[in-house]
């Protein structure tokens, strides 16, 4: 069986983002980005400061991990990273999921297509804005939606962009308007993911979903629209593995 590069594995937690927030789920964080966003909060994937975590494992072996953490308490698995769309193999972790009555939700950044991604059951693409310093690659991201337009009512996709700035707001309205028929959904980026006071944390990040709350409710161009912040940060602040 072929290998995956996973550098976490936690749970049951809940989804802290988007489309499924609030879901009790395990985690899988494959390591690898094809990105290398400014602000990304999980850069120990990718920057080499997490190397010594990253363990090769054949879906098997995940699974086995699932359970002994998980026991019988969990029904959803989200897969994440790094990008863990670089992994054609993962089709073999998402067959034990499906065999053994797991849903399954994704998160990437919509720059590479799998073939597996038909198979996701929430799956999240969140193209990156200006502020993370990296380049949307639409000919990808138009290929996808394609690609998953036919998929039967119950798989769901949605566009999730991170906002930090006005510049950020724009290219998120853009996307938008782009795929209007993909659910819409805007985050509030965490600008600080260095500190350890959580409070200090989540009055900051609460300013800061309050001001997109104000700029999206005076926007009459952005009217089917789900504002979030990350609920994991409001209760764990930028601790790693919840
Ligand atoms: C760490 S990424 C991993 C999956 C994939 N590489 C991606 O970016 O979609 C998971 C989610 O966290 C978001 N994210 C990363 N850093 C963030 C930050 N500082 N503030 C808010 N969201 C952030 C990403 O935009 C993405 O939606
Ligand atoms: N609780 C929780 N929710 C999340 N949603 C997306 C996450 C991610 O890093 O991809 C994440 C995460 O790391 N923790
Ligand atoms: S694409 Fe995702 S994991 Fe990769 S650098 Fe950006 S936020 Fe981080
Ligand atoms: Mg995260």
């Amino acid at each position: 069986m072929s290998k995956i590069p996973v550098i976490e594995i936690f749970g049951p937690t809940i989804q802290g983002e988007g489309m499924v927030v609030g879901q009790k789920t395990m985690f899988v964080r494959t390591a690898g980005c094809d990105y290398s966003c400014s602000w990304c909060d999980s850069a120990f994937t990718w920057d080499g400061s997490g190397k010594h975590l990253i363990v090769q494992m054949t879906a098997e072996e995940i699974w086995a991990e699932l359970k002994q953490l998980g026991g019988n308490g969990f029904s959803f698995v989200t897969i994440s990273g790094g990008n863990p769309a670089l992994n054609p193999n993962l089709a073999e972790l998402i067959a034990i999921l499906k065999e053994n009555g797991i849903k399954i939700g994704v998160e990437t950044q919509g720059s590479r297509w799998q073939k597996w991604m038909y198979e996701i059951d929430e799956l999240t693409i969140s193209p990156k804005p200006p502020s993370s310093g990296m380049t949307t690659d639409y000919s990808v991201l138009s290929y996808i939606f394609e690609k998953l337009k036919d998929r039967n009512n119950n798989h769901h996709v949605s566009l999730k962009i991170v906002v930090f700035n006005q510049e950020d707001y724009d290219y998120a309205k853009q996307i938008h308007h782009r795929y209007p028929m993909i659910p819409f959904y805007l985050q509030v980026g965490n600008d600080d993911l260095a500190t350890t006071d959580n409070s200090q944390l989540m009055m900051h990040l609460l300013d800061k979903y309050h001001a997109l709350i104000d700029r999206v409710m005076k926007d009459e161009d952005l009217r089917d629209v789900k504002v979030l912040p990350q609920l994991h940060a409001f209760v764990w602040g930028n601790k790693r593995g919840v």
